[in-house]
């Protein structure tokens, strides 16, 4: 519930504020919503061209927090109705952005577009009216691991000043231009430079963020269930829908790569941090991950096979992964992150946040979400006689 004894980190009482939230109708912008409504006094005004996972904090008119969130269908690629509201708002925060892997080397002029070309107005806006912004930039800025460079048998590759990605000095390491699954870093490094610039130059009270695999439920969708057949989503709708249906999940190049991941009902609280504890949070980016939960996408792979064969009560299957080459599953032009460990020590500092959730825990809560959302209909489906046209 909202309360009005709310206090910052420094003991400060907390005002209510408006925030215009870009992208707000997508996984992140989900969750963030249903956390800004359900426990602070906050204003949302809701920017996105869907609205279908925040369909529940919009409607009906009866709930507790009605009259505390509007949504606006705008598409802030062509239509610049956006400033009107970030003018109106204390805060401006922008989610909107291509942040599938799939786009990366297949659509890169959109996923430029977006990340960088689509985000200068925010940012304009923002600067020109003297208000504050949180934006979401990407783990993917840090690219590859010096240590990935390092012979395979180097005994440097253990030690962590060769893998810890640092906000303030890691290096950004990409591929090579051909190699386009890097268009997204690339755009997504540049908004940042403008954003700091925009700080540095002319005053911008400014966050990044740099979420590192933030997952949960509603992230991205279920292949021909409320997405295209065709379309390929992150590494947990792909897994979940593979488990949903009875196939063996595809591991891409030996599943080798390495990540953390983090529970969105964690991170999320760390945003939270950052919008209430401006003095703390402007003029900074932050690493949002964990890095204790760390393992390999054939490992996650496991974890997700043995967790979703406990919620669902249906065994597992006798072969639970296939190889596929990432050409055959991006097509040309994919590459990939080694490793991503975020260092944890800025946002400690600043925040005092750390993650709670382990692995095994988040993919229990998020399956079991999955299985719920999504068994019956992808049953409906499998059933379904297959017509000729
Ligand atoms: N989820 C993660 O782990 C993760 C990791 C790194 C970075 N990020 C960043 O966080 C942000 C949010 O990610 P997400 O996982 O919620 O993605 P998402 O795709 O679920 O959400 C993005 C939302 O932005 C909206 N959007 C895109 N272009 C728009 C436009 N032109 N006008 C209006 N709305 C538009 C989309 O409709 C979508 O609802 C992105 O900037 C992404 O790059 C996320
Ligand atoms: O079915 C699959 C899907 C994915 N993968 C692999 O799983 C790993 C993770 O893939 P994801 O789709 O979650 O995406 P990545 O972690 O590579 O990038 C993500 O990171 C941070 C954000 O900016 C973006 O949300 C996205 O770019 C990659 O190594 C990928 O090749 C599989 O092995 N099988």
């Amino acid at each position: 519930m909202a309360s009005s004894a709310r206090v910052d980190l420094d003991g400060n009482p907390i005002k209510a504020m408006t925030i215009c939230m870009i992208g707000a109708g997508g996984f992140i912008g989900s969750h963030l919503c249903e956390k800004l409504m359900a426990e602070t006094p906050h204003k949302v005004l809701a920017v996105d061209v869907y609205n279908d996972k925040i369909k529940h904090v919009l409607e009906p008119a009866s709930l507790p927090w009605a009259g505390r969130i509007q949504f606006h269908r705008i598409n802030i690629k062509n239509d610049s109705r956006f400033e009107g509201l970030i003018k109106m708002a204390d805060l401006t925060i922008n989610l909107a952005a291509i942040c599938t892997p799939a786009d990366y080397n297949t659509r890169p002029l959109d996923t430029i577009y977006s990340n960088f070309i689509d985000a200068l107005p925010v940012v304009k806006y923002c600067s020109e009216n003297n208000k504050r912004l949180i934006h979401f930039s990407t783990c993917e800025v840090y690219g590859k691991t010096i240590g990935s460079f390092l012979p395979k048998d180097s005994p440097l590759r253990q030690d962590p000043a060769y893998f810890i990605l640092k906000e303030d000095a890691s290096p950004c390491i990409f591929g090579s231009i051909e190699k386009q699954r890097w268009s997204y870093a690339c755009a997504k490094q540049l908004i940042e430079r403008l954003v700091y610039a925009e700080g540095a130059e002319n005053g911008l009270e400014f966050t990044i963020v740099r979420p590192f695999n933030w997952i949960g439920p509603r992230m991205d969708f279920i292949p021909g269930i409320d997405g295209p057949s065709e379309g390929v989503p992150r590494v947990l709708a792909c897994f979940s829908n593979n488990l949903l249906r009875g196939e063996p999940l595809k591991l891409v190049d030996g599943g080798q790569s390495q990540r953390t991941f983090v529970y969105i009902k964690d991170a999320i609280e760390a945003v939270l941090l950052m919008i209430e504890n401006p003095a703390r949070a402007n003029g900074h980016i932050f690493n949002v991950g964990n890095p204790n939960n760390e393992v390999t996408v054939r490992q996650l792979a496991e974890m997700m096979t043995e967790v979703y064969s406990k919620v669902s009560g249906e065994p597992a299957l006798e072969v639970p992964t296939i190889d596929v080459s990432s050409k055959e599953f991006y097509g040309e032009g994919y590459d990939d992150s080694d490793k991503r460990i975020p260092d944890m020590t800025i946002i400690n500092t600043q925040l005092g946040w750390n993650p709670m959730t382990s692995l095994w825990d988040l993919l229990e809560s998020t399956l079991t979400y999955q299985h719920r959302t999504y068994a019956e209909a992808i049953k409906k489906a499998i059933s379904k006689p297959v017509t000729s046209s």
